[in-house]
């Protein structure tokens, strides 16, 4: 237990899904409130993911080992470089660790639970011990849940206009209607067990609206706690280095970033699509490719279309793995994103005035496509009605968005965004600290810690 002079700090345990996009978001807020020091921070997630956290800002860590089943050896413990076929098995392992999590909260005893939008076992555990909850959603959802809430109502006009479309990768339509409504009733259970108010990574200017509603809709106050960007992390190594004197050696804004986020593996046919729509686009770019960490088929020169480094190699760099994405989107010779939209990278790209060729893949993308079209800072390459992606729909929003002089509207609009964003975050998060000192007073925590610790 330690003390600050207000006397004993307010233990507060924080656990993510167990995915990048979601760990990064709740490092953010972890960091933001330790550095308040009014709390001690518990960060709990699996050792394969712990181990590719490089900080501490006095955060502490604590491991959540997850049963082992055949086919998920602990080394797959993360949504990191795992096959699609594998996350509903990662879930399922994911579900079976209550009881770990019930012992971790039994030794720690904290004064407060932070927990994802992905786990509604885990605030029932911690209201079993008398701990208070409290839900923080790094996504979109209060906008998506909005969208799931109204098209449960037919005849009610949505915020969005949705597109299902088929995901190869899938092999199904992969947002009908039905799916989306099945979506609202796990969010909606995951939001109603929260004891109070909900944590949403976000901030007015975005999803005001939609936060309003939600609150109105689930009867909870929820809290805007800024777009929670990390600083962009030091370049990590020589490939990284050898990244950025590409870039440099480029004009200002000439350059767009292609990355489809760190758990999302593009179908044969949209990579062989986006691989001709940069080429016919004649833009800059740099495409950061992932393939699953397993079944590693081919080489990064067979998964691409034949003669396609050869024809665009003094054009576009293709790199395989991981990208410094902080680093190169704060580069003043990026001119656009071409983005899944995960919710880190939209908010990113509005952290850095960087507009977005937005192309959706999955979850909750669609709908943050639409929220970044409806701010004005990109605009969606829209696939057909089966789902199909084409490269001269993808050329021509690329040429829109970072060359043409139609396009210097979302240009400037972005740019407008990150100066505003610039001044973001810091009274969003005084204003949620309050919050939660007074959640903390409200359960019977202990602040003990008694758990090993990373
Ligand atoms: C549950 C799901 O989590 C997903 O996370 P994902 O990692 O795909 O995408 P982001 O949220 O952009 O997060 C990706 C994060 O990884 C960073 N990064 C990624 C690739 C790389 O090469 N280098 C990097 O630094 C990037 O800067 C961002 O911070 C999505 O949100 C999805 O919408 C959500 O429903």
């Amino acid at each position: 237990m330690t003390m600050n002079r207000f006397g004993r700090k307010q233990t507060v345990l924080m656990f993510p899904w167990l995915g990048h996009g979601h760990i990064s978001p709740f490092l953010e807020l972890a960091k933001k409130l330790s550095n308040t020091n009014l709390f001690d921070i518990y960060l709990c997630s699996t050792p394969a993911n712990l181990k590719s956290i490089k900080t501490s800002h006095g955060i502490q860590f604590i491991e959540l080992n997850l049963p082992t089943l055949p086919e998920l050896p602990p080394h797959l413990h993360t949504t990191n470089g795992l096959p699609s076929h594998l996350m509903p098995v990662l879930k399922k392992a994911f579900d079976m660790a209550t009881d770990e999590f019930s012992d971790i909260l039994k030794a720690l005893k904290p004064d407060l639970l932070i927990y994802d939008i992905i786990q509604p076992w885990a605030p029932v555990a911690a209201s079993a011990l008398s701990i208070p909850s409290v839900v923080f959603i790094t996504t979109s959802v209060a906008a998506t849940m909005v969208h799931f809430h109204l098209s449960n109502r037919p005849g009610i006009a949505l915020p969005f206009s949705t597109i299902y479309y088929r995901s190869y990768e899938y092999g199904k339509v992969v947002k009908s209607l039905e799916d989306m409504r099945k979506d609202e009733d796990f969010v909606m259970e995951c939001v109603n067990r929260s004891s109070y108010l909900v944590l949403v990574k976000s901030f007015k200017e975005i999803e005001g609206k939609y936060s309003d509603y939600l609150s109105v809709l689930t009867d909870k106050r929820i809290v805007p706690v800024g777009p929670l960007v990390a600083e962009p992390s030091p370049v990590e190594d020589e490939e990284q280095n050898s990244v950025m004197q590409w870039l440099e050696t480029k004009a200002v804004g000439s350059t767009v970033f292609v990355s489809f986020g760190s758990e999302y593996f593009l179908s044969d046919h949209d990579l062989e699509e986006i691989a001709y729509g940069l080429e016919i686009s004649d833009v800059n770019f740099i495409w950061v490719l992932r393939f699953p960490k397993v079944e590693r088929k081919l080489g990064l020169s067979e998964a691409l279309p034949l003669g396609f480094l050869e024809r665009v190699k003094d054009k576009g760099l293709v790199i395989e793995g991981w990208a410094p994405q902080g680093k190169i989107l704060g580069h003043k010779n990026i001119g656009g994103f071409v983005s899944h939209c995960g919710w880190s990278s939209a908010i990113e790209a509005m952290k850095y005035g960087v507009p977005v060729i937005a192309m959706p893949m999955h979850l909750d993308q669609p709908i943050n496509a639409r929220l970044v079209e409806e701010v004005g800072i990109g605009m969606e390459v829209v696939r057909d009605e089966n789902g199909r992606l084409s490269r001269e729909k993808m050329a021509a929003v690329v040429r829109h968005v970072v060359v043409s002089k139609l396009g210097e509207v979302v240009r400037e609009t972005a740019k407008k965004m990150s100066s505003d964003l610039s001044m973001k975050g810091e009274e969003e998060i005084e204003a949620a600290v309050v919050e939660l000192l007074q959640l903390c007073s409200l359960g019977g925590g202990g602040g003990r810690s008694e758990v090993g610790e990373v």
